[in-house]
């Protein structure tokens, strides 16, 4: 064991090979995160990957530096799993590694180091640099290696760090210990609580006249007379007596309180009571026993209800046999809702053991939820796809909830991969088990369970046995031929969502596109205004009265004239949701009617706000894009309309059907989940259109059937594997040049028909970058050795210097 491979956090093929020096022969592990150098300059953070004794062919491998863990951070499973994405997704270990780790463990120029305690220092051995970094970490204690910079040349850095730790003199700082500080949280107590009661009637009467302290001060003692031993959270009890700050810093000055600090979690848990569940109803219990059977045969399971049967009871279920065996249990979310109703059942069931983990944590935050997961203090852990990533010791069950839903997949960041595939394989790698669960499976998912790879458990009925809501179908040509329709909805929807209001019920509107029109375009010369950026036109918001680009995020000003031919005849074109919004609050204008789109619930606790106002009923109607469709449970939605619903087929994407049927399904699902009385009514101008029809059959089978079909007939997942590799570059012709190439390279390895394009991109520029795609149709047989011809391909194109600089983007079954 005289060398290890190690990942590096850098976006780069493979591992690196560094030589172990012999002390750190009997401490080193695989998963251990040890110091590395790398090409001379910069200093890293790596993983331990493996160990080997073969020599390199070359060159001289460098020591590894120092270790920076005691024992392995990352279990091996972890590690499979690893090596498992980087294959599948073809994308690199190091890439994992960066999307994976909280910043502040996998530390790079940012590493600390500081002098070793009660050292004494025999200066006259020292080199110069030697010299300059122990006097400077004399004087700051701690230095990181990019402060280091300022005085030691960049390629003596490593030596001479190397050196002083050889020598013992210096040692690296154990960052979490460094960056992570627990949260401190302020609490109150009386200073000497025996002489105050003591002597109480005095000082009350010298607070006669400042009866806010007087108050306060009396409350901080009947605390502690009637909940004597559980300390008084500042916040907290200011906040309930409605007392401000200055009564409190009074007392504190008078010295008769005092504000302590403890050490806090950082994530609020609830500490309220426990509640018990609820019992199943026989539907339920048939699917949980379907499941236990399944994972009983080592099966993963797609658990396939309807809306509203209730699959949260399900999961609650799985997840408790799970804990009381002891181990650990993955839910994972699409986006973080802490409003969703399981989220609240979770955490009143579990409280401390109960962790969440998601994109918009802090990395204190994160590496606190880290260390928890890792010390197996956390049993439930509910997050989005990156808690793929945390270290499990024993992964008993992963739920996906909403499984199809493209949030686990998204395209703009890297490693791409699809979480709901991945987290089979993790479950598979921990020895556990999955739960796919929606009302709408993927195609994919749902092709599993009919070729049985996943046990296929159905839940067919509401919950309380309610009737799924009434579909209609409205041929929007001929309400506009016979004049009885008016702006963007049919006079019988309007009709529809008065009568709802009258019952005191609400409705939900949806239109998928975010702003108030798609294009301003000039009457008179046909401009319209693109994004400078992005090949795209740019979107009229006019809540906020700008043009914004929904691929890069760049706003502009709205123009007042044509900035090409100076008129003043702008025309609004294409129907966003604020305009839908503006329309009905204009036809109804006694109802109240609220928006809720990514745009309007920016602000902080607007979601928060708007739910319980829907819940409190002051919400008539609710318009809104996808958002809408998102785990609302609502007992007074009873319509659904969908006025504009052909703008959700005609997308240039081959899941556009799947898509259409999923999102329409689903927002449909929010409609009388108690009483039955749900009604959805779609407009369009194609009522023929098979989807829709299917819809309002409410036959899921069909729908499959159907979208399976399509898929078979023009070859496309899952009766094929699809690999998109996307080029870009700042200049086209050398995006359009290098696209061209890795074409006829592909061509030299690949059947014709596996391949199409290069092609510009549907957006063919996006961010300043010219984009070309290339899309790679394999043959699900024998797909190992066609993707490992991919690959070749792709390297012989990276062996072009010319084409170094090219982004090249892969995308696995995307
Ligand atoms: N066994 C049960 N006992 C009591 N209430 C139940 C039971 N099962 C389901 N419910 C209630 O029925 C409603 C629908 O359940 P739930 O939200 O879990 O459905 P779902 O299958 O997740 O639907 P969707 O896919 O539409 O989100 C909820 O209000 C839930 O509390
Ligand atoms: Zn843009």
């Amino acid at each position: 064991m005289n060398f290890a491979q190690i990942i590096l956090p850098l976006n780069l093929k493979g591992t690196f090979t560094y030589k172990i020096p012999s002390d750190f022969k009997d401490k080193i592990e695989v998963g251990m995160r040890v110091l590395v150098s790398f090409r001379g300059k910069k200093i890293y953070t790596g993983i331990v990957f493996q160990f080997h004794d073969e020599e390199p062919e070359g060159f001289l491998p460098k020591d590894i530096i120092s270790l920076l863990d005691d024992a392995a951070i990352m279990p091996q499973s972890q590690l499979q799993f690893w090596q498992w994405l980087s294959e599948y997704y073809l994308c690199n270990l190091g890439e994992i590694y960066r999307f994976s780790f909280p910043a502040s463990l996998k530390l790079e120029s940012e590493t600390y180091l500081k002098l070793k305690p009660y050292v004494s220092v025999a200066f006259e051995n020292l080199d110069v640099h030697e010299m300059h970094l122990i006097h400077a970490l004399e004087v700051r204690q701690l230095i990181n290696v990019t402060e280091i910079e300022a005085f030691i040349p960049k390629k003596e850095i490593v030596k001479t760090i190397k050196s002083l730790i050889d020598l013992q003199y210096i040692e690296i700082d154990e960052k979490i210990a460094e960056t992570y500080k627990a949260k401190e949280v302020a609490y109150l107590r009386l200073k000497n609580p025996a002489e105050i009661r003591a002597s109480l009637p005095e000082i009350l009467l010298s607070l006669k006249r400042s009866p806010r302290q007087q108050e306060l001060l009396l409350s901080i003692l009947e605390h502690e007379t009637e909940f004597a031993g559980i300390p008084l959270k500042k916040s907290q009890f200011l906040d309930q007596g409605n007392f401000g700050t200055a009564p409190l810093k009074t007392l504190i000055s008078k010295n008769w309180v005092e504000e302590y600090f403890m050490q806090k979690d950082r994530i609020e848990l609830y500490d309220g009571e426990t509640e018990s569940r609820e019992q199943l109803t026989p539907e339920q219990q048939t699917a949980t026993k379907e499941i236990e059977t399944a994972f009983g045969q080592n099966q993963n399971v797609l658990l396939h209800g309807v809306t509203s049967s209730g699959k949260t009871h399900v999961y609650l279920e799985i997840i408790e046999q799970t804990v009381s065996a002891g181990r650990t249990v993955l839910f994972l979310l699409p986006e973080i809702s802490l409003t969703k109703q399981i989220v609240q059942r979770l955490e009143k069931k579990y409280g401390r053991q109960l962790g969440f983990y998601h994109q918009k944590l802090s990395d204190f935050e994160r590496v606190e939820v880290w260390r928890k997961v890792r010390n197996g203090e956390i049993k439930v852990l509910v997050g989005t796809r990156n808690a793929l990533f945390l270290p499990y010791s024993d992964l008993g069950l992963i739920v996906v909830d909403e499984e199809h839903d493209s949030a686990y997949k998204p395209r703009e960041v890297s490693p791409f991969f699809n979480a709901r595939d991945a987290a089979l394989m993790l479950a598979n790698f921990y020895g556990g088990r999955a739960i796919l669960g929606s009302a709408t499976p993927s195609v994919e998912s749902y092709f599993l369970a009919l070729k049985n790879k996943i046990a296929h458990v159905k839940l067919r009925h509401r919950f309380g046995n309610v009737n799924l809501p009434v579909v209609q179908i409205i041929n929007f040509k001929e309400a506009q031929d016979s004049k009885k329709s008016v702006g963007n909805f049919s006079l019988g929807v309007i009709d529809e969502i008065k009568k709802q209001i009258d019952r005191h019920k609400q409705t939900m509107i949806l239109h998928n596109r975010r702003g108030y029109s798609n294009v301003i375009e000039c009457e008179s010369c046909g401009y319209v205004n693109y994004c400078s950026n992005c090949d795209v036109v740019m979107t009229f918001h006019k809540f906020s009265n700008e043009m914004k680009c929904h691929y890069c995020g760049q706003k502009a000003a709205k123009p007042k004239a044509c900035p090409r031919c100076n008129s003043a005849n702008l025309n609004l074109r294409g129907v966003g949701v604020e305009q839908i919004h503006e329309e009905i609050s204009r036809l109804l204008p006694d109802a109240e009617v609220d928006r809720m789109d990514v745009d309007s619930m920016r602000k902080k606790f607007a979601y928060e706000k708007l739910y319980e106002k829907i819940e409190e009923g002051e919400t008539d109607v609710l318009v809104g894009t996808q958002m809408i469709s998102k785990g609302l449970d609502f007992e007074n939605i009873e319509l659904v309309a969908i006025p504009k619903a052909d703008s959700l087929l005609y997308v240039q994407d081959f899941r556009a059907e799947e898509r259409a049927y999923q999102l329409i399904t689903q927002v449909s699902g929010r409609a009388g989940r108690v009483s039955g009385e749900g009604k959805v009514m779609i407009q369009t101008y194609n009522p023929e259109h098979p989807v829709f029809k299917l819809i309002a059959e409410h036959d899921s089978t069909e729908v499959y059937t159907h979208l399976l079909a399509e898929r078979q007939k023009f070859h496309y997942p899952p009766f094929v594997k699809l690999i998109m590799i996307e080029i870009k570059h700042r200049r086209e012709d050398k995006a359009d040049r290098c696209s061209q190439f890795l074409g006829s390279v592909l061509r030299k390895y690949l059947p014709e028909e596996c391949i199409l394009g290069p092609e510009k991109s549907p957006i063919a520029k996006l961010n300043l970058l010219y984009q070309y795609q290339i899309w790679l149709k394999l043959p699900r047989k024998n797909y190992a050795e066609y993707k490992s011809l991919v690959m070749k391909s792709l390297d012989e194109v990276e062996d072009i210097p010319a084409y170094k600089s090219v982004k090249k983007l892969i995308f696995v079954d995307f």
